[in-house]
C-alpha cells in the first residue's frame, strides 16, 4: 500500500451502522469518480482493523494489516490531505473485550485484554490495547478547526417537515445536578507559557515525606501554550453522588449519569465506576474483597460485574443482595429497558454529547425500568459545561419546547486542533496513588501549577497550543463575515482556562476591527441568548472550545433537525488538507441489531452525501481538476433531491432504508451530471446511466426489498465478513450492473 501513489479521496472504513451503509455507497461512489478520474482509496480506522495492525507479529501474512491509522495522521499534515472521515467507535473496555473476542473467534490468534496486567509481557499488551481504547482516533485526525453547520438545503427541509418533538410542562421535575466544589471546574488553575518557560516539562506527584514519583515526564509545551491543571476529589465526588442517588429517590424521579467516558478515556471510566459503586455501596461494603479478588472492575459497569459475579462461588449470595439494594434505590434511566440494560451496565452507553439532547427533545422525559418514560435526575459531576443543559432545562420549563418548523439555528466554530484543551489530556491524567502534592515542573525549573491531593483523586493537565487557537479565532472572523448573524464566544472570564483564551481572543478580534460583530459569554448565558435568538428563527454562532464543540453540535441538531448525522463538518486542516467528516453523530448500534434482526437498516447517509459534496470541491479547487467540481456540484443537486422526494431512510421494515436512498441518490447524481452543461464528456457518460436507473426504478426498488424482514447475517458485529455484508448490502443484481 505504502509505495501506491495516494488516491485523490480517502474514505474511511469504520464500525457498525456507517460502515454497513458504505458497503453499499462506497461502490457508487467509486464508479463515479472513476469517469471523472478520481481516486478514491480506503483505509481501515475500525476498532478490528487498530486492533490487528497492533499484533502483526501473532497473525498470518493473510491477516495482518498495515496501521492505517498512523498513516492518516502523517496524511493529514500535509496539503494533500482529502479525507471522508466516519465516525467510528471509540471504545470502551466490554466493547474492547468483545471486539477480541470476536477476532479471535474467527481466528485471529491476538491476545485477551488484561485487565489486570501483571508480568512485564501483560503490561506490553495492555500498552498496545490502551492506545487503542477510547477516542484514539479522531484525535489523531484533526489537525485543524471544526465548522459545524446544517446546510441551508437540510435546515430549510427540517424546517418545511419538522420532526415530533415532546411536550415540556413548566412542573416537570427533571433537572441537571452537579458538584458545587472540588470538581474539574473550581480546582482548575491556567497559565500562558512564555518562551522562557517552553520546552520539556515534568508532572510528579510529591508524598508528605519528600519522596518523588514522576508521573509524566517530557511533556512538550511551545511557548505560548494555555497549560491547565485541575483535580476531582474522589471523596467530594462519592459524597455528591450519594446525596444525588438519595435525592433522585425523595423526589420520585429516574437516577442518570451522564459522561464521554469514550473521549475523556481516563478519566470519565473511573467517575462513571464511582458511580457504580455509589449506587451499590451496601453490595461493594459487603462484598468488595471478593468482587475486587474475582477481577471485578467497577468502571467498565454493571453489565460485566453480573457477567462475572455469575461465575464466583458466592455468586449467588451477591446477585440476592444486588437485587435487594436495586430494589431500594430511585429507578434508574435505561438503555434497553425491554433487555434490561441501564444506564450503569456499559460506560460508552450513555455518551453525554447524545444523551441529553435526546432527552430534552422528549420533552425532558427519559426511559425507566417499566419501559415508560419519566422525569429524571440528569447527573453530570462536573460543573464545567452542567450549565449549558441546567440553563436549556430551566428555558424548556418557561416556555416549552422549540419549534423545529420556526427555530433559526445554531452554527459551531470548535477549537479541536492538535488535541486542544481536555480532549488531548488523556495522556496527563492520573488516578492519583497516595496524598500528596502534584506539580507540573517547567523546562526551566518553574514550578508551573501544584494541587494538594488525596489517594484515588482523578489529577489533568491539558494544554491548548497558540497557532491552533489563533487559527480558531480567524476561522470565527471569517464565518461571522460569511453569515452576518450573531457570534458568541462561549467562554467564561470567571474559568481560569477561558481567562487565558480571553487574552488571545479580545486583540485579535481588536486588530482585525471586528469587536463590535462578536460577544463573549458565559456557557450558561451563551445558551439563554442562543435559545432565546433561535426561538426568533434567527441565527447565532457559538464559538466554543472542544468539549462544547462536541456537545454543542448534537444538541443544537438534535433540537432543530432531529439528529446530528445531518450536519455538514468541515475540518480545515492546519496545513492546508481537507478532513471532511460526515454529520455530528456516531455509528449509530442500535441500527446494527436491527439489521441482523430484520434486515432493514435506517441509517441515513446525509452526512456523507454532505461531506462527498464538500470534500469534492475541495478536490477541485486543489488539483485544479474541474470535472471533480462538476461532481460535487451535483452530489449537492442529488442531496437536495433525496430530500425533496422523501428519499431519507425511515424506521421501520417495509420503509425506505438506507440501501433505497443511496439508489435514489446515485439516479438523481447521474440526472443532475446528464443534464449539466459544465462538462459535455460527463454528461454523455452519465446519460445512460441515469436513463437505465430510472427505467429499472421499480424493478431495483423490488430487488432491494426482497429480503427485508428477515434476519441478515453479516459475518460479524466488529468485522463482518466484506463478502457477506456486500451480499447483504448490494442485493440489487439491476442496480449493481448499472453501476458497473
Ligand atoms: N465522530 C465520531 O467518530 C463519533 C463516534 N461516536 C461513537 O459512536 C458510538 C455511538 O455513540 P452514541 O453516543 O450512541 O451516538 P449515535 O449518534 O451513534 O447514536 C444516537 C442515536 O442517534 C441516531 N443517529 C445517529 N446517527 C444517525 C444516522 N446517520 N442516521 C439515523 N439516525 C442516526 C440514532 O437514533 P435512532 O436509534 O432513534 O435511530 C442513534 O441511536 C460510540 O461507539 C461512539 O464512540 C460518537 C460520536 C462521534
Ligand atoms: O471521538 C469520539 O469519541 C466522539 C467524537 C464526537 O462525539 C464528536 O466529535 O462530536
Ligand atoms: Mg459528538
Amino acid at each position: 500500500m505504502a509505495d501506491l501513489p495516494t488516491p485523490d479521496i480517502i474514505y474511511t472504513k469504520v464500525d457498525e451502522a456507517p460502515q454497513i451503509a458504505s458497503a453499499s455507497l462506497l461502490p457508487i461512489i467509486r464508479a463515479f469518480a472513476s469517469a471523472a478520474g478520481v481516486t478514491v482509496g480506503t483505509r481501515d480506522i475500525s476498532l478490528a482493523g487498530r486492533i490487528i495492525a497492533a499484533f502483526p507479529e501473532k497473525l498470518t501474512a493473510e491477516q495482518r494489516q498495515s496501521d492505517d491509522l498512523a498513516e492518516l495522521g502523517e496524511l493529514v499534515k500535509t496539503p494533500e490531505a482529502n479525507v471522508i472521515k466516519l465516525p467510528n467507535i471509540s471504545a470502551s473496555v466490554p466493547q474492547l473485550v468483545a471486539a477480541v473476542k470476536e477476532l479471535q473467534g474467527q481466528g485471529y490468534d491476538i491476545p485477551d485484554y488484561p485487565e489486570e496486567p501483571a508480568t512485564d509481557e501483560e503490561k506490553a499488551i495492555r500498552a498496545r490495547y490502551d492506545a487503542i481504547k477510547g477516542s484514539a482516533v479522531n484525535p489523531v485526525l484533526r489537525e485543524g478547526n471544526s465548522d459545524r453547520r446544517a446546510a441551508i438545503a437540510v435546515k430549510n427541509y427540517a424546517k418545511a417537515n419538522p420532526h415530533s418533538m415532546g411536550k415540556w410542562s413548566a412542573d416537570s421535575k427533571t433537572r441537571v445536578s452537579t458538584m458545587s466544589g472540588n470538581d474539574f471546574r473550581s480546582n482548575e488553575i491556567s497559565a500562558t507559557l512564555s518562551a522562557e518557560q517552553a520546552g520539556a516539562a515534568r508532572i510528579e506527584l510529591v508524598a508528605g515525606d519528600g519522596t518523588v514519583t514522576v508521573l509524566k515526564d517530557k511533556v512538550t509545551y511551545p511557548a505560548g501554550t494555555v497549560v491547565d491543571a485541575t483535580f476531582m476529589s474522589a471523596k467530594a465526588l462519592d459524597a455528591f453522588l450519594a446525596e444525588q442517588i438519595e435525592a433522585s429517590k425523595r423526589e420520585g424521579v429516574l437516577f442518570s449519569i451522564h459522561l464521554k467516558a469514550t473521549m475523556m478515556k481516563v478519566s470519565d471510566p473511573i467517575i462513571f465506576g464511582h458511580a457504580v459503586k455509589q449506587f451499590l455501596k451496601p453490595v461493594f461494603d459487603r462484598h468488595g474483597a471478593a468482587l475486587e479478588a474475582a477481577g471485578v472492575d467497577p468502571n467498565s459497569g454493571l453489565g460485566t460485574l453480573l457477567e462475572r459475579v455469575g461465575d464466583m462461588p458466592e455468586g449467588k449470595a451477591i446477585l440476592a443482595d444486588i437485587e435487594a439494594v436495586m430494589a431500594d434505590r430511585p429507578p434508574m434511566y435505561m438503555v434497553n429497558s425491554d433487555k434490561g440494560i441501564s444506564n450503569l451496565h456499559v460506560p460508552s452507553d450513555v455518551i453525554i454529547d447524545a444523551s441529553i439532547p435526546a432527552l430534552l427533545r422528549a420533552g425532558g422525559k427519559g426511559w425507566g425500568p417499566d419501559g415508560k418514560a419519566a422525569d429524571t435526575n440528569c447527573v453530570i459531576p462536573d460543573s464545567s459545561y452542567a450549565a449549558v443543559y441546567e440553563e436549556s432545562v430551566r428555558y424548556f420549563k418557561e416556555t416549552g419546547a422549540l419549534d423545529p418548523s420556526t427555530a433559526g439555528t445554531v452554527q459551531n466554530v470548535g477549537l479541536m486542533a492538535q488535541k486542544a484543551e481536555e480532549y488531548g489530556s488523556h495522556p496527563t491524567t492520573f488516578q492519583i496513588p497516595h496524598d500528596g502534592t502534584v506539580r507540573i515542573v517547567l523546562a526551566n525549573g518553574d514550578v508551573l501549577h501544584q494541587h494538594k491531593v488525596e489517594a484515588g483523586d482523578i489529577w489533568r493537565a491539558a494544554s491548548t497550543r497558540q497557532a491552533p487557537i489563533e487559527d480558531w479565532v480567524n476561522l470565527a472572523i471569517s464565518r461571522q463575515k460569511a453569515e452576518g448573524c450573531q457570534a458568541i464566544f462561549w467562554l467564561d472570564e470567571t474559568r481560569a482556562h477561558d481567562a487565558e483564551l480571553i487574552k488571545y481572543v479580545t486583540p485579535i478580534l481588536e486588530a482585525a476591527g471586528v469587536s463590535d460583530k462578536f460577544q463573549i459569554l458565559a456557557p450558561r448565558d451563551a445558551t439563554r441568548l442562543t435559545l432565546e435568538t433561535i426561538r426568533k428563527g434567527e441565527n447565532s454562532i457559538a464559538i466554543t472550545g472542544n468539549v462544547l464543540r462536541d456537545y454543542l453540535t448534537d444538541l443544537f441538531p438534535i433540537l432543530e433537525l432531529g439528529t446530528s448525522a445531518k450536519m455538514l463538518s468541515i475540518v480545515k486542516l492546519m496545513n492546508g488538507g481537507g478532513l471532511f467528516e460526515t454529520g455530528a453523530g456516531g455509528s449509530a448500534p442500535k441500527h446494527v441489531q436491527q439489521i441482523m434482526e430484520e434486515n432493514h437498516l435506517r441509517w441515513d447517509s446525509l452526512g456523507e452525501f454532505c461531506a462527498l459534496g464538500e470534500s469534492l470541491k475541495f478536490l477541485a479547487e486543489a488539483k485544479g481538476n474541474a470535472k471533480a467540481r462538476v461532481l460535487g456540484e451535483a452530489v449537492d443537486v442529488a442531496t437536495q433531491g433525496v430530500l425533496d422526494n422523501n428519499r431519507s431512510p425511515l424506521g421501520k421494515v417495509g420503509q425506505t432504508d438506507n440501501r433505497d436512498s443511496h439508489f435514489y441518490f446515485a439516479l438523481y447524481w447521474a440526472q443532475a451530471l446528464a443534464g449539466q452543461k459544465a462538462d459535455a464528456e460527463l454528461a454523455a457518460h452519465f446519460a445512460p446511466i441515469a436513463e437505465a436507473l430510472a427505467e429499472n426504478e421499480s424493478a431495483i426498488v423490488a430487488e432491494l426489498a426482497a429480503d427485508q424482514g428477515k434476519p441478515a447475517d453479516l459475518g460479524g458485529y466488529y468485522h463482518p465478513d466484506p463478502a457477506m455484508l456486500e451480499t447483504v448490502m448490494r442485493p440489487s443484481a439491476t442496480f449493481t450492473r448499472i453501476i458497473g
